[in-house]
């Protein structure tokens, strides 16, 4: 399996794992065939492993997405961002499309039994074993409902710390047509955050799973600070 994934990786990614090397001390073999980071099935048994999950956190803006993208190029990841998977559902023929769409107009919160289903499906049907959750849970209440529901645990949960007016400038210039990518939204969407989930951040930090990652920076500078933490999974 790893081998599929190394293969497909570009000359430049190839350069970046080379860099790796040297400064880790690790390389793509290693990486991928760790025992945590290790094929979807048991190459005997044939049955599914439990996947490696983390979740990635941080207010809007702080750069989760484009640090998730770097990470799959890098470690083979399959990134599930669920901002992504709750607009999708808007433009499905789903019952949910048009409260799903005054939700996220609104900076609220889409309730969980929404965002658990489509969570779940969505790693089920997943053939890769290292999945990374992207902005979710938002509350401790989405926290609850997914655990009950007997969603699989993070293993780590990455946070990008980023101070407010930095989100605020990067959301306004993100420029992809979002419909809550305004002022009025991104106020609310950071009392959101504040109020429901700091709360999640600091229960995984008590938990002893949270890496509090400084989100402020250049990209290089911020995926810098993101390696070393997947290349202690060896
Ligand atoms: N380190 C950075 N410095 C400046 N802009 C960034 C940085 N990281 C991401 N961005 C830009 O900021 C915007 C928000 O980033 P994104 O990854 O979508 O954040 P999030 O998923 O946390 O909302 C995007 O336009 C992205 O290109
Ligand atoms: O678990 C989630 C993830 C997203 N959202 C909604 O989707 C919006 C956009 O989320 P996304 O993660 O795409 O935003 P980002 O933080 O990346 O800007 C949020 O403000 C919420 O309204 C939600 O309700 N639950
Ligand atoms: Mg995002």
């Amino acid at each position: 399996m790893w081998k599929r994934g190394i293969s497909m990786l570009s000359s430049s990614k190839s350069r970046l794992l080379n860099q790796m090397q040297v400064a880790y001390g690790f390389n793509a073999c290693q990486v991928f065939s760790t025992g945590l980071l290790n094929p979807a099935e048991d190459a005997v048994s044939g049955a599914r492993r439990k996947p490696f999950v983390t979740f990635v956190l941080g207010g809007p803006g702080s750069g989760k997405g484009t640090q998730c993208t770097r990470i799959v190029n890098t470690f083979g990841f399959t990134h599930l961002s669920v901002g992504d998977l709750l607009r999708k559902e808007i433009y499905s023929d789903s019952e949910n499309g048009s409260m799903i769409l005054d939700t996220i107009k609104e900076g609220k919160i889409v309730p969980s039994e929404v965002t658990v289903k489509l969570i779940k499906k969505a790693i089920e049907a997943s053939e890769n074993n290292r999945i990374l959750v992207d902005g979710f849970p938002r509350s401790e209440e989405n926290r609850v409902a997914y655990e009950r529901v007997g969603g699989v645990e993070p293993d780590i949960v990455l946070f990008f710390d980023c101070p407010k007016e930095e989100m605020v400038k990067r959301v306004l210039n993100r420029n992809q047509g979002r419909i809550d990518d305004n002022i009025d939204t991104v106020k609310e969407r950071l009392t959101v955050f504040e109020e429901l989930n700091l709360p999640v951040i600091k229960y995984y930090s008590k938990k002893g799973i949270l890496h509090k990652i400084d989100g402020t920076g250049t990209e290089d500078e911020i995926f810098e600070r993101v390696l070393p933490i997947f290349a202690a999974l060896r």
